[in-house]
């Protein structure tokens, strides 16, 4: 279903009252025209008669128009609300390389400003559907008036609206440019608050960066929404100044046909009254296709994630002891269009045992750190098969796997609460390992919510390994975990909480460069460019050269 049908089924009732409002609320604007004239043109003895009319009339019009635009500022919020959850659902459910392909700017820019863009639609509609009511009632008014008239009026806004299609498809174009600009503004942004220390410190890097990198790409979204605009204020004003001639011949024919100037004013003040209107229904309809532009860009942006059909069940209490994993065959390659480049790494034969450690180490961009993902469950295997206790994982059956797996990635995030079950026990055993890790004096744990996380990185690190540690899974990552703690901290990592982990059945895989630490893995894995060139097992594994 289309952005728009969603948005539309979700608030159905509320959409045809806002939409039946807006329409008694156009027609009630051509009934106090039609009332206005006629009052005008009465004689003062029937004039009396108009007034209780007139106050009902503009009655019904404030009150529908309130109506109307409370009804509908309502359903933009509500789109609003539902597109922004709707698109997180997708990202929460898509696959690490849908969201990595997708890009931070692209979804950061659906989340923002797509989603306002296609929720101001209902913002305009009230607007749109009024002045389209009051623009079709006052044809209606001129052709029971006059059919001269009438005719002419369409004639002037048909050549209105030919000028606009001829406009629109272009400022179409450039609201999509504007929309791609856009993604990579946003991506600058984030790099501007990502990298400000970097640009502190170094001032022409930061000149540079505002100069010509941001300038330029503000500077891509000026133009092409500038641009977008631009054609839309010429269709606009062509518009108008069709009009405007059709008032003057209207107002001048008197020269050279007489006629009634009681008429004449009718008719000019009909015309008037109508420009209004008119020129609400262009200057709602660019709004309208921006939002179109909005929702293909959305519906793009989430066909790109391809959000996976999550789990529904809960997650199963995990096993205490750690499971066998067994990769027979496993390949994946990323492909840099940039570079015209593929990394593959595999096929990987590889066996991961409860209560025993694997080390994972190589060189830089050897491919651990995706073999790690790839383990998890993360990325899914493009060959070969992932068996736990024996038995294969299913095509859909990806999800409930990867629960299997805590992590602490390099790049791992430390949400502010332990996002688990509420449990009062977590937060004594949370208490436990702040003590062990020595942050006891910094953080505390209340309702599963840290105290702070204004930390240090290793500290920050320390506090996800416990995170992990409480999530209880049969299978931990960690990926070079100890490179920002202290000695005293690798030490202790490595001598006291991998080999208690060990003892309590966990399976563990641990990619590190310490091989002062190397003869504690049960098992020791080399990868070299995407391929596992060397394996030791136990007690060998002290021997293997160090790996820089
Ligand atoms: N998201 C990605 N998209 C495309 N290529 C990637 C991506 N992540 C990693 N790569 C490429 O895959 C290769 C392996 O990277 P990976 O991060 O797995 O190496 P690593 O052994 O963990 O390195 P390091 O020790 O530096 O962390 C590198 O050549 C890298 O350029």
């Amino acid at each position: 279903m289309s952005l728009f049908g969603m948005l539309v089924r979700a608030s159905r009732t509320r959409l045809a009252v806002a939409i039946g409002a807006s329409l008694v609320c156009g027609l009630a604007n051509v009934l106090l025209v039609a009332l206005i004239n006629q009052a005008l043109n009465a004689s003062l003895h029937d004039l009396t008669g108009y007034a209780l009319p007139f106050v009902l009339v503009i009655a019904l019009v404030m009150g529908s128009q309130v109506l109307s635009r409370a009804l509908f500022a309502h359903l933009s919020q509500q789109g609003l609300a539902t597109l922004r959850l709707h698109i997180s659902r997708h990202v929460v459910a898509a696959p690490l390389r849908g969201l990595e392909t997708a890009g931070r700017g692209r979804i950061q820019a659906a989340l923002a400003d797509d989603t306002t863009t296609l929720s101001n639609f209902f913002t305009g509609f009230p607007m749109l559907v009024t002045s389209a009511v009051v623009v079709l009632g006052c044809l209606g008014y001129l052709a029971y008036l006059s059919w001269a008239i009438f005719l002419v009026s369409v004639l002037a806004i048909g050549l209105g609206s030919l000028g606009y299609h001829l406009c629109h498809s272009h400022m179409l174009q450039y609201f999509r440019k504007a929309g791609s600009s856009q993604d990579e503004l946003f991506g600058h942004f984030d790099a501007m608050v990502s990298g400000a220390k970097e640009l502190k410190l170094n001032r022409s890097k930061a000149q540079r960066f505002l100069d010509e990198v941001l300038v330029g790409a503000v500077e891509q979204v000026r133009h092409n929404r500038a641009k977008g605009l631009m054609l839309f204020a010429i269709t606009g004003g062509w518009g108008r100044l069709l009009f405007l001639v059709l008032i003057g011949v209207v107002l001048f024919l008197r020269l050279w046909i007489p006629s009634d100037a009681a008429v004449i004013t009718g008719y000019v003040m009909v015309f008037l009254y109508m420009m209004g209107p008119l020129e609400g229904v262009l200057l709602n309809l660019p709004q309208m296709s921006q939002a179109r532009v909005a929702s293909a860009r959305i519906e793009a942006t989430l066909a790109q994630l391809k959000a996976e059909t999550q789990q529904q069940t809960p997650v199963p209490s995990p096993a205490p002891k750690g499971v066998t994993l067994a990769l027979d065959g496993l390949t994946h390659g990323y492909f840099s269009e940039r570079e015209d480049e593929v990394f593959t790494l595999g096929p990987v034969q590889l066996t991961l045992k409860p209560g025993e450690i694997t080390f994972l180490v190589g060189g830089n961009g050897s491919g651990k750190t995706t073999l790690a993902k790839l383990i998890a469950g993360l990325y899914r295997p493009e060959s070969g098969v992932v068996r736990v206790d024996g038995r294969a994982v299913g095509e859909d059956e990806w999800d409930d796997y990867r629960q299997l797996f805590s992590a602490v990635f390099s790049d791992f995030h430390l949400f502010d609460t332990l996002l688990e079950a509420p449990d009062a026990s977590v937060d004594t055993q949370a208490g436990e390992w702040l003590a062990k890790l020595h942050l006891d004096h910094k953080v505390s744990v209340s309702n599963g919510s840290f105290s702070t996380r204004e930390l240090s990185q290793g500290q920050r690190k320390r506090l996800a390994l416990i995170v992990a540690c409480l999530e209880g899974r049969p299978v931990i990552v960690f990926d070079e975990w100890a490179a920002d703690q202290d000695p005293a901290f690798r030490e202790v990592f490595y001598c006291e909480l991998l080999p208690e982990l060990r003892a309590q059945g966990k399976t563990l895989l641990v990619i590190s460069h310490d091989d002062r630490y190397f003869h504690l893995a049960d098992q020791l894995i080399k990868l070299e460019r995407g391929q596992i060139v060397h394996r030791e097992a136990s007690t060998q594994a002290a021997a293997l050269q160090p790996v820089v």
